[in-house]
């Protein structure tokens, strides 16, 4: 097993990566609390939640399910849970668990940060993508304008990765997780996007992707721990994320996943960093790998003004201006306002570039 210490403002946390830890829960439980929710979706339960229960102190546990898939991270969904804790009669002294992927994590992260005001939680992330989500505290939900509009800056108290759990993925649910660790090599570590670059992500060996995990959780932590409220170096993990984020709330909540639509994101921060700073980035590689590995990148039928309208509600956007992470090389991030006719400029350029692959 290996342990990754992150600092934060309120607390200290623990990143656990390893086999079997599923089934060692109590070992990471460094309080006595009153009661315990777990709080996963559907498939997961079917999978994993048996494995939690059966390993968790006997008294006052209780579980509650929400459907699978990123319609779960609604209003309706966190109000149907905050009922669900009062009703469990969860109080200040309660642990929630979050099992599951980035959903589970966002969603019931926020319901911990909210519930009486705050109170602990611990995350067992079950995705490749989830090596992302489930650290640096950043939960949140969905509003119909955009991704995680409604959210809050929350710690938990530990990570508990069992990448055992990760065998049962689909091929949809590998390829969404990548996305986020090409960003992190992206953004920080040429030599591990070179690496990745090689890899057929659907027959990579355990130890291949328990390598790239935590690479890729280094990565992040390293960030989150410097600039833990996204004031400077955090909003770089944010490459791609200007186009994924309206992508995904302009296509539908789940039409494409989160990692799919970074990974398009990905790609048009590439190719407006070549056209802003007239350089050669590793687009053709990347676009190339990315239909190797069987992603969805479309480029086409996409309605840009609406596109936009949604990138100005992004978090990063400022009085109204678009705010984008582009690259001056590979792992040389840097942020970058544009105006709107800029953009649509180019995501035009973008769609032609795409039509050619
Ligand atoms: N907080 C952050 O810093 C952060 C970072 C990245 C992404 N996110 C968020 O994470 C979300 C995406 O997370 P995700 O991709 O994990 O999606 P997800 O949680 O919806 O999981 C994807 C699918 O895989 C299933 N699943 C989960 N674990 C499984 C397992 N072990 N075996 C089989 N099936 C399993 C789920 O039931 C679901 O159907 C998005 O909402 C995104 O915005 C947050
Ligand atoms: O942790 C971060 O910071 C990130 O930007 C990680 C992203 O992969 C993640 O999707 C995050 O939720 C996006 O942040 P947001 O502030 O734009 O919602
Ligand atoms: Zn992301």
């Amino acid at each position: 097993m290996e342990k990754i210490l992150v600092k934060s403002s309120t607390n200290a946390y623990t990143i656990s990566i390893g086999e079997s830890l599923r089934l060692q829960i109590k070992q990471f439980l460094n309080k006595e609390y009153s009661s315990i929710l777990v709080v996963t979706d559907e498939h997961v339960a079917a999978l994993y939640l048996k494995d939690i229960l059966e390993n968790l102190p006997a008294y006052r546990v209780f579980q509650s399910i929400v459907p699978a898939g990123e319609k779960s991270k609604n209003l309706q969904t966190f109000y149907q849970l905050q009922t669900e804790a009062i009703e469990f009669g969860l109080d200040r002294e309660s642990l929630i668990i979050a099992l599951g992927g980035g959903v589970v994590g966002d969603l019931a992260g926020f319901v911990a940060a909210t519930y009486m005001r705050g109170i602990d939680y611990i995350q067992i992330p079950t995705t490749i993508l989830a090596h992302d989500s489930s650290v640096g505290g950043k939960v949140a939900i969905n509003h119909e304008f955009g991704k995680n509009l409604i959210g809050n800056f929350y710690p938990p108290e530990a990570v508990i990765y069992d990448v055992d759990t990760l065998h049962s993925l689909s091929e949809r649910e590998v390829r969404s997780g990548y996305a986020e660790l090409i960003k992190e090599a992206l953004i920080a570590d040429k030599n591990f996007f070179n690496t990745l670059l090689m890899v057929d992500i659907y027959n990579v060996s355990n130890h291949g992707l328990q390598k790239h995990l935590k690479q890729g959780i280094r990565i992040k932590a390293a960030i989150v721990e410097a600039d833990e409220r996204e004031s400077g170096v955090r909003k770089y993990l944010n490459l791609g994320h200007t186009l994924g984020h309206a992508l995904e709330a302009e296509l539908g909540y789940g039409t494409l996943t989160h990692g799919e639509a970074v990974a398009i994101g990905l790609l048009f921060s590439i190719h407006v960093s070549e056209a802003l700073y007239s350089i050669k980035l590793p687009f053709d590689e990347l676009v190339q790998w990315f239909k190797t590995n069987k992603y969805p990148i479309i480029g086409t039928d996409l309605n840009n003004l609406a596109l936009i309208s949604k990138m100005k509600s992004d978090k990063k956007a400022l009085k109204s201006k678009i705010q984008m992470v582009l690259l001056e090389d590979v792992a040389k991030p840097v942020t970058r306002e544009l105006e709107d006719t800029e953009i649509e400029i180019y995501l035009t350029s973008f769609e032609r570039r795409l039509m050619v692959q």
